[in-house]
């Protein structure tokens, strides 16, 4: 068995790349099987730089090949907020809906769906001891909904309509979501990486 590490806290993410990478055979270990890890600060200025960040730190402390996802959604009448700082946009309290509150105050009175036009973002971090970090993004385009529905996925999900779905994110199923999201796309390359390597 192939294993691996994703070093996140974010539960979200954690299922889906479990669901992503099983199937694969790798058994997925995540920062939730070590409460007691290191913190890594998200100091960097782009997706990338954070990744490589939180992958560089996780694997030198345990010495093992690991994934880090650095994500969020860029709004475009926002110039790209909220950007890096999406997990904490509202306070550091990392609330979604307190997030999803917020994103939708902003847009008040944007009332064309094309002008609420935004993406998914996610970039992908591949460290192993020893070795070259490699690092690979992935988006998923959509639009702001007028007000949030759905149950599925987290963080921004409920508001995200996805362009050409013309649904949310959070009605999707897991298989469906993980078939079109910004996360899987970067991880389909990044399988392609690994496989060569
Ligand atoms: O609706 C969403 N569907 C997604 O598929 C998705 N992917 C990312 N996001 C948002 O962007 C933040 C990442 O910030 P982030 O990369 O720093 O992660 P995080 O702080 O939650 O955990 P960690 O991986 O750093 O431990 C998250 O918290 C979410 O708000 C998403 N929202
Ligand atoms: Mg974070």
């Amino acid at each position: 068995m192939k294993e691996i590490i994703i070093a996140t806290k974010n539960k979200g993410k954690v299922k889906e790349f479990e669901a992503l990478l099983a199937p694969l055979g790798y058994l997925v270990q995540s920062l939730l099987d070590y409460p007691d890890s290191i913190d890594v600060e998200e100091t960097g200025t782009t997706f990338e730089e954070n990744a490589i960040l939180k992958a560089e730190a996780i694997s030198t402390h345990y010495q093992r090949m690991t994934i880090a996802d650095d994500s969020g959604l860029a709004i475009d009448y926002l110039d790209g907020k909220p950007g890096i700082f999406s997990a904490r946009y509202a306070g550091l309290a990392k609330d979604d809906q307190a997030n999803i509150n917020k994103v939708l105050e902003d847009l008040t009175g944007v009332d064309e769906l094309e002008s609420r036009s935004a993406r998914f973002i996610c970039a992908l971090a591949l460290s192993i001891p020893g070795g070259k970090t490699k690092t690979v993004e992935g988006t998923c385009e959509g639009y702001i909904a007028m007000k949030q529905q759905g149950e599925n996925g987290f963080g921004y999900d409920p508001i995200f309509i996805v362009k050409n779905l013309n649904k949310t994110m959070a009605t999707l199923s897991k298989e469906e979501k993980n078939r079109i999201s910004h996360r899987a796309e970067a991880l389909e390359k990044l399988i392609d990486i690994i496989d060569q390597s």
